[in-house]
C-alpha cells in the first residue's frame, strides 16, 4: 500500500526550476534509494517532503493525510516539518555536541515522562548496538557510532518514514557496508520505509529495495535494483549504473543480432525488428576473454581493481572495456579473443 505519495511537485529556487513535476511513491516498509548526479534536485526533494522549503506546486500525502496541497489545488495546506511525522538524517549526523547520547536521544521526546524516555532510550541503544554509551558526548564516539545515534535519535519520535540525506558520506569506506546492513536490518525490523539519497550506487544496491534515478529535477525511472540493472530505460540510466561500452549491432531476427564480434543469441530488454541497428550496451563483465594470439581483439590498457583488471580492448575500430580476472597474465598477453555469449542484452 501506498504510504507517501508525491504528485506533480514542482520547486524553484528564484528562476531555476529544481524539481519539475515529480511523482513518486513509497509503500509501507519499502526503502528507497533516490540516485542521481550531483546537483540533480536529491537533497531539494527531502528537504520538500520534510516541509524544509518553500514548494512552488504540488501535493505530498502521507497515509492519505496531506502533507502539502499548492494553491492551485484550491487547498492550500503547508503542514509545519516538526508535525509530518517524519524523521530526518544529515549527513554530518547533525548531534548536538554539548548533550549526551542520551540527552540527544531524548530531544524529540521530552514529552513523556523520564521512565518512558530511559525506556525508550535503553531501547533504542539496544537497537543500534550502543547499549552502555549514553553517558558520553558525540565527540567521544566514532562516525559510524554517531551516526548510529542520530538513527535513533530519529527513530525515538517513531516516525513514519525516514528521510536520510547521504548518511554514509563521513563513515570510513571499510565501515559503510556493515553499517548498511546494521541500518536496513533495523528499518525491517520496524517495517520502517525510508527514503535514502545518495550518488553512491554501490550503497544504493546493498540498501534499496527500489531506486528512484533522478536527473535535472526529474525521476527518470524507479524500480527494483536489478530491474532498472537490466532493463535501463535511457543510456543516462544504462551509464548511471555501471560502465559500458557501446556496440552498433544489425538485428537478424528477433533474437539474434550480427556486431563487430561476430552474430550473438540474445533476449534483449526491448523488442527487436527485424532489419534494425540498435545500440548495445555491454558491461565489462559479459565479454569472454580468453588469451589468443590470432584472436579479434588487442589489450590497449589496463588497470587492477579489486575484483580483477579492466582492459581497454581494440576489436577492429572499436574500443571496449572488458573485465578480466586477478589470475589474468595482463602483462604478458597482447592478443585475445573476446566474444559475447549468449545472454540477456540491453539494447539502448
Ligand atoms: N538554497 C538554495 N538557493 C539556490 N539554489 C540552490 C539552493 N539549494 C540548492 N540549490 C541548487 O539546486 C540544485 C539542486 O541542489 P540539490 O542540493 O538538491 O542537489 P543534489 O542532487 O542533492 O546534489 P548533491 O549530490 O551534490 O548533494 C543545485 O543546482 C543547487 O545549486
Amino acid at each position: 500500500m501506498s504510504l507517501l505519495e508525491i504528485n506533480n511537485l514542482t520547486c524553484r529556487y528564484e528562476q531555476n526550476t529544481i524539481l519539475n513535476d515529480l511523482s513518486l511513491t513509497v509503500s509501507d516498509g519499502e526503502i528507497m534509494c533516490l540516485l542521481g548526479p550531483s546537483g540533480c534536485g536529491k537533497t531539494t526533494l527531502l528537504k520538500a517532503i520534510a516541509g524544509l522549503i518553500t514548494t512552488a506546486s504540488g501535493e505530498i500525502k502521507l497515509k492519505n493525510r496531506l502533507l502539502l496541497a499548492g494553491k492551485a489545488t484550491g487547498k492550500n495546506i503547508n503542514v509545519d516539518a516538526n508535525k509530518r511525522d517524519l524523521g530526518m538524517i544529515f549527513q554530518d549526523y547533525a548531534l548536538f555536541p554539548h548533550l549526551t547520547i542520551s540527552a540527544n536521544i531524548a530531544f524529540g521526546i521530552a514529552d513523556l515522562s523520564k521512565t518512558q524516555q530511559k525506556r525508550k532510550i535503553d531501547e533504542l541503544l539496544e537497537l543500534v548496538s550502543l547499549e552502555g554509551l549514553d553517558a558520553r558526548y558525540p565527540h567521544e564516539l566514532s562516525g559510524g557510532q554517531q551516526q548510529r545515534v542520530s538513527i535513533a535519535r530519529a527513530l525515538a519520535r517513531e516516525p513514519k518514514v525516514l528521510l536520510l540525506d547521504e548518511p554514509f558520506s563521513n563513515i570510513d569506506a571499510q565501515l559503510r557496508l556493515p553499517l548498511i546492513r546494521d541500518i536496513k536490518a533495523i528499518l525491517k525490523q520496524r517495517n520502517m520505509a525510508a527514503i535514502f539519497v545518495t550518488h553512491a550506487k554501490e550503497e544504493a544496491f546493498a540498501l534499496a529495495d527500489t531506486m528512484a534515478l533522478l536527473n535535472n529535477g526529474s525521476i527518470v525511472q524507479s524500480g527494483a535494483p536489478q530491474h532498472l540493472y537490466n532493463y535501463p530505460a535511457t543510456k543516462f540510466v544504462a551509464e548511471f549504473l555501471g560502465h559500458g561500452s557501446i556496440l552498433t549491432a544489425q538485428v537478424l531476427n528477433e533474437n539474434q543480432l550480427r556486431c563487430v564480434l561476430g552474430d550473438v543469441t540474445c533476449t534483449a530488454n526491448k523488442t527487436l525488428v527485424v532489419g534494425e541497428t540498435v545500440d548495445l550496451f555491454i558491461r565489462p563483465h559479459q565479454f569472454s576473454v580468453i588469451a589468443n594470439e590470432s584472436g579479434n581483439g588487442i589489450i590497449k590498457e589496463y588497470q587492477f581493481r579489486d575484483d580483477g583488471y579492466r582492459a581497454q580492448v581494440a576489436v577492429g575500430e572499436q574500443i571496449i572495456e572488458v573485465w578480466l580476472p586477478g589470475y589474468f597474465d595482463v602483462q604478458n598477453t597482447k592478443t585475445v579473443q573476446v566474444k559475447l555469449t549468449p545472454q540477456q542484452l540491453v539494447v539502448l
